[in-house]
């Protein structure tokens, strides 16, 4: 197979190799080259149409970017050089948004409008299929697509050499640069021109971000001799902290200020002082001083001061920062939290509300901080969504016990005169006093209306963070689950599917991931999971691992999208957010929007 170009005579048989790929028969081996091939399930996989390239437009491109500042010069002196050819030059942001074509004479222009290959339409592989930008942007490699290479048949008079760009600072894929001209005048040194010129681009936005970076490092430098505490800087692809930040906080503590303080200055008012409750329970005050450079935010300096402990709440004179827990995996920042503040609670020996979606672990956290403080005592479970007729009485029974931890699961699913004579029971049983040590769960958001009058026996309440925004857990929860449902570690998960597991969003929490891995073990035994053995749920994946603010952004989308019936302006508009912006995030957390 050529690796840069077609042979004549070898385009007939591409065609007929994408022919019966496309009508679903089974195509001969060594007809086309892997990675084309790879790119074509990719596209039957996201129900890319074939015969039709049917794009919306998806916004106005924003130029007034690092990367398109840096790109546009490199770009139209190459046009210079092309010396009229007709060569289409693209650039497109991370995400295969056309931000701008220059002119390649009447005939390859019109037929790139007719295609849709212009500015403000998306040519990711998701939408266009297999094609020399989206392919390269799915790949992270240079790559040129030539004609019936194309998933979509409108693309098969074309060639493209497409190449990611890379910020040189961060190393993340800013964008693309792409070279197309027509399938006749395909030659394979137009990857090698695409490639140089993505060089340029970077060399251009090293010069550009050098700046930038160095303001926020004299600022930072400037905050570090002010000041004895706690200081670090960021933007988008810098974080700098001072030795105090390094020796005072642990990795969780780090992770949950920084996030918090790229959100703030990200926000409306980056100017800020607000206060952060750390996973170990300590408050902090963080000062957000955002950084400008020729008029535009460049990232912010960020001056924290830890402050006293949270108020009725016992804490080690040194917070450990990992806490133990038996039976329990997960050491994400907002994990780890929810665990610490239980574990506080249940010092205090005050009634815990826990909070949280199905499947987040709630009774798992209770039984083991339960464990943990007292091994050894009683310890009792009553599910009030069982509905069972005389779980009222047993409740008495174990109320009257005295001793030990009862848990009132799904509290939130009683209503009515249930409801009312489960108050009336707790607060018979205090006033007859002592008690267990008492916890509600529940699972979903309530008004509070009618649960009141049950909440009122509980003064804290807790909430355990759903899975999906302590997704690094993953890591340690499948190898902990794995060695529970096949001994001797006969069974390890592979990388590939560890990572696909990690995409995953999880909207059932950790008990889906405990039921999928325990439906896995029904037809594997031994050896390594593979992707192919996850099921679909776990295959639409979003593009990368998103941190914690970033999902729960997606979530924000998702909700608003829903209330507004799928309008993307009204959900835009509610959530403060420009419709530019809630397109890119759409594309970005791979949100498929409910229809109208
Ligand atoms: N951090 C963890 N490490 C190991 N196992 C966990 C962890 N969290 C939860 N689990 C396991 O996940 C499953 C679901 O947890 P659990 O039943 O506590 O969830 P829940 O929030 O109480 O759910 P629901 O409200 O739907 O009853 C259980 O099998 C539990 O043992």
């Amino acid at each position: 197979m050529p690796p840069s170009s077609i042979e004549p005579g070898e385009g007939s048989r591409l065609a007929r190799t994408r022919e019966q790929f496309l009508t679903a028969e089974e195509i001969e081996p060594n007809q086309v080259r892997d990675a084309i091939l790879a790119s074509w399930w990719r596209s039957r996989r996201w129900n890319v149409a074939a015969d039709r390239i049917d794009l919306a437009y998806q916004r106005d491109p924003d130029l007034d970017t690092p990367l398109s500042r840096s790109a546009l010069p490199v770009l139209r002196h190459l046009r210079e050089h092309l010396d009229g050819q007709p060569i289409s030059i693209i650039l497109t942001d991370q995400a295969g948004l056309v931000l701008t074509r220059l002119d390649a004479g009447r005939d390859l222009d019109a037929h790139l409008d007719r295609v849709k290959l212009a500015p403000g339409f998306s040519y990711a592989e998701e939408y266009v299929g297999t094609n020399g930008i989206g392919t390269a942007l799915e790949g992270g490699r240079p790559m040129n697509v030539f004609g019936h290479e194309h998933y979509a048949e409108h693309l098969e008079d074309l060639a493209c050499a497409g190449v990611p760009i890379h910020h040189p600072i961060s190393g993340k894929t800013v964008g693309a640069v792409d070279l197309t001209c027509w399938r006749k005048d395909a030659d394979p040194l137009l990857l090698a021109l695409a490639k140089t010129t993505a060089g340029q681009i970077q060399q251009a936005l090293l010069a550009d971000s050098g700046i930038r970076e160095l303001e926020l490092l004299q600022e930072y430098l400037r905050t570090c001799r002010r000041t004895a505490g706690i200081v670090f800087a960021l933007n988008n692809d810098v974080v700098m902290m001072n030795d105090n930040a390094r020796h005072a906080l642990d990795p969780a503590e780090q992770s949950v200020l920084l996030a918090q303080a790229a959100e703030t200055l990200a926000g409306r008012n980056p100017t800020a002082s607000l206060e952060v409750e750390l996973p170990s329970g300590v408050k902090a005050r963080m000062y957000c001083r955002p950084v400008r450079g020729e008029g535009r935010l460049t990232g912010g300096v960020v001056h924290v001061k830890l402050g006293e402990q949270r108020a009725g709440v016992r804490l080690d004179a040194v917070p450990s920062p990992r806490m133990f827990l038996p039976g329990l995996v997960g050491s994400g920042g907002l994990w780890l939290r929810g665990c610490h503040q239980v574990r506080s609670v249940h010092a205090t020996g005050e009634w815990l509300a826990l909070e949280g979606e199905a499947g987040v672990g709630k009774l798992a956290v209770i039984r083991a901080v339960h464990q943990h403080e007292r091994p050894g005592a009683h310890f009792a479970v009553i599910d009030a969504a069982a509905a069972e007729r005389g779980w009222l009485t047993d409740l008495r029974r174990e109320l009257a016990g005295g001793e030990g931890a009862l848990v009132i699961q799904h509290a939130d699913r009683v209503a009515g005169p249930t409801l009312r004579a489960l108050s009336r029971l707790l607060e018979q049983a205090r006033a007859d006093g002592p008690t267990p040590w008492v916890a509600v769960t529940l699972s979903q958001r309530h008004d509070g209306g009618e649960l009141a009058d049950l909440l009122r026996f509980f003064p804290s309440t807790v909430e355990l963070p759903p899975l999906r925004y302590h997704l690094e857990d993953i890591a340690a929860l499948v190898p902990f689950f794995l060695a529970k449902l096949v001994p001797d570690g006969r069974l390890v998960c592979s990388p590939e599917a560890l990572q696909m597991l990690s995409r995953s969003s999880w909207p059932g929490n950790i008990e889906q991931l405990w039921q999928v891995l325990r439906n896995i073990v029904q037809h594997r035994r031994s050896g390594a999971i593979l992707p192919a053995d996850l099921p679909p749920e776990c295959r639409t994946v979003s593009r990368r691992l998103l941190s914690p603010l970033e999902a729960m952004e997606r979530d924000a989308i998702v909700r608003s999208l829903i209330d507004w019936d799928g309008s993307k302006i009204k959900a835009a508009a509610a959530l403060g957010m420009s419709r530019a912006t809630i397109y890119r995030k759409i594309h970005e957390y791979g949100i498929v929007a409910p229809t109208k």
